[in-house]
């Protein structure tokens, strides 16, 4: 779907032909501000005075109430959390907040109120009040990312998939069978949440050895000035070069007593000991092939042991360090089945840095975006019908792109 011009950070700018933008939430983190706003299509107005008239199934009731069927796309951007000035001026320049004005009868004072989460939302909060207006309504963060993944789960179609040995498999989701799950989400640090229902979870791990660290040590290490830039890196890296084999301990041998190959990682950058060689010696795309094995296989084994300890068979994993990166995924498919023999799987999301942005978008009550609803709309049709659903527009291979957007259909109350 063209969105028009890409703005910072690959950002979609709005085209001006799209309909009034409404229910913009934020998730503001350690690394990085999400957004996620929802804007009508422009031909909302007459399409549908047509349709109303002619299809009754527009409008759809919850309750005691029936509420009318708003075709548009949700719209998805992120901005650095130390570039906060340029998220601020996306808002301004769009128009964004806008939608969270309420005029307050004749007193002719606005009052803008937008959901958030993350810490951002605490830490930034005069921020935004000082440079928009705008109050930030501050929404739970775990709440917000039980309530985000729930929401792709049932209402995206083709949202989760596994990626083992290059494959990706997009996997359907039965929602009568969603529950329980254990969901990681790798940010800055690492929360793992077991999720039981709607609403129903436990924060039950975390570890501070996550994407801020992959950024932060890989930063160091390789001089890299961005974290696509980094990424990338790992792509022609060879992390023989630092990490320690268990070949390398065992004369090239397998230690096949307890199912070590030759080729399994001993000790992450292990022959750095021994190289007698300084940092500038290393191949950055080395570091950073290494860092990133380094850290994923350690989520990898700690999401695991977490599952383990639940019984839970399915791990999905979200957060934007995973940044739909095959090497990423890999090895955290390799360390999951690896150590639960193949009983468990990690799945993976493809908008994975959106869950928490999501979570807070869908906590807006008061346009019926509530999960119940969505569920109905899921039910009401079929994925592939114009009306209700959601479906990806975009690229073919199943990955996300940073302009692409939903489109969908909500209730308006
Ligand atoms: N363009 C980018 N700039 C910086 N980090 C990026 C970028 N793209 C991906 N990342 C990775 O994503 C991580 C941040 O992920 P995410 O936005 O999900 O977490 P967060 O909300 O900022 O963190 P937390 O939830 O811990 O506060 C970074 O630490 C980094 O590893
Ligand atoms: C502190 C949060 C929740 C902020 O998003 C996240 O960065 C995190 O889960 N860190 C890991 C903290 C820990 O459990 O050790």
């Amino acid at each position: 779907m063209d969105l028009g011009n890409v703005g910072i950070l690959g950002n979609p700018v709005p085209k001006r032909s799209h309909g009034a933008v409404s229910h913009l939430a934020l998730d503001i983190g350690g690394s990085l501000i999400k957004l996620v706003y929802f804007s009508r299509n422009s031909e909302y107005s007459m399409k549908d005075k047509e349709e109303k008239s002619s299809n009754e199934s527009l409008l759809v009731s919850s309750g005691e109430k029936n509420y009318p069927l708003i075709e548009g796309s949700l719209h998805f951007a992120k901005f650095e959390t130390s570039k906060i000035n340029d998220c601020l001026e996306f808002i301004q320049r769009n128009q964004l907040h806008l939608s969270g004005c309420e005029r307050l009868g004749d007193t002719a004072s606005d009052k803008c109120i937008i959901k958030a989460t993350g810490g951002g939302a605490y830490k930034f909060a005069d921020l935004f009040k000082e440079k928009l207006g705008i109050c930030l309504d501050k929404e739970d963060e775990m709440d917000c990312l039980v309530a985000g993944a729930n929401f792709l789960l049932k209402a995206v179609h083709q949202e989760a998939f596994t990626y083992m040995d290059g494959q990706k498999e997009f996997v359907q989701i039965d929602h009568h069978d969603l529950y329980p799950y254990l969901l990681v989400n790798i940010g800055s640090g690492v929360s793992m949440i077991k999720v039981d229902g709607d609403g129903k979870f436990e924060r039950v791990s975390g570890t501070n050895v996550g994407g801020g660290t992959f950024w932060g040590l890989g930063r160091l290490l390789t001089k890299c000035k961005n974290f696509d830039e980094l990424l990338e890196l790992s792509h022609q890296g060879n992390n023989r070069v630092i990490d320690m084999l268990v070949g390398d301990i065992y004369g090239g041998m397998d230690y096949t007593k307890i199912g070590l190959t030759s080729t399994t990682i001993a000790s992450s950058f292990g022959k750095a000991i021994s190289d007698n060689k300084e940092l500038e010696d290393y191949k950055p795309e080395d570091i950073s092939r290494s860092l990133l094995r380094m850290i994923s296989n350690n989520i990898g084994q700690i999401s695991y042991l977490n599952a383990l300890r639940f019984g839970l068979k399915r791990i999905f994993f979200g957060g934007f360090f995973i940044r739909g990166h095959a090497y990423t995924m890999d090895t955290i498919s390799v360390a999951v089945n690896f150590w639960s023999k193949g009983d468990a799987k990690a799945l993976f999301l493809r908008h994975e840095g959106f869950l928490g942005a999501l979570g807070a978008f869908v906590s807006y009550e008061k346009h019926g975006f509530n999960d119940s609803m969505v569920h109905q709309l899921v039910h009401q049709s079929p994925i592939s019908s114009s009306h209700g659903g959601y479906k990806i527009h975009g690229s073919q291979n199943g990955e996300l792109k940073d302009n692409e957007s939903i489109e969908c259909s909500v209730y308006a109350s």
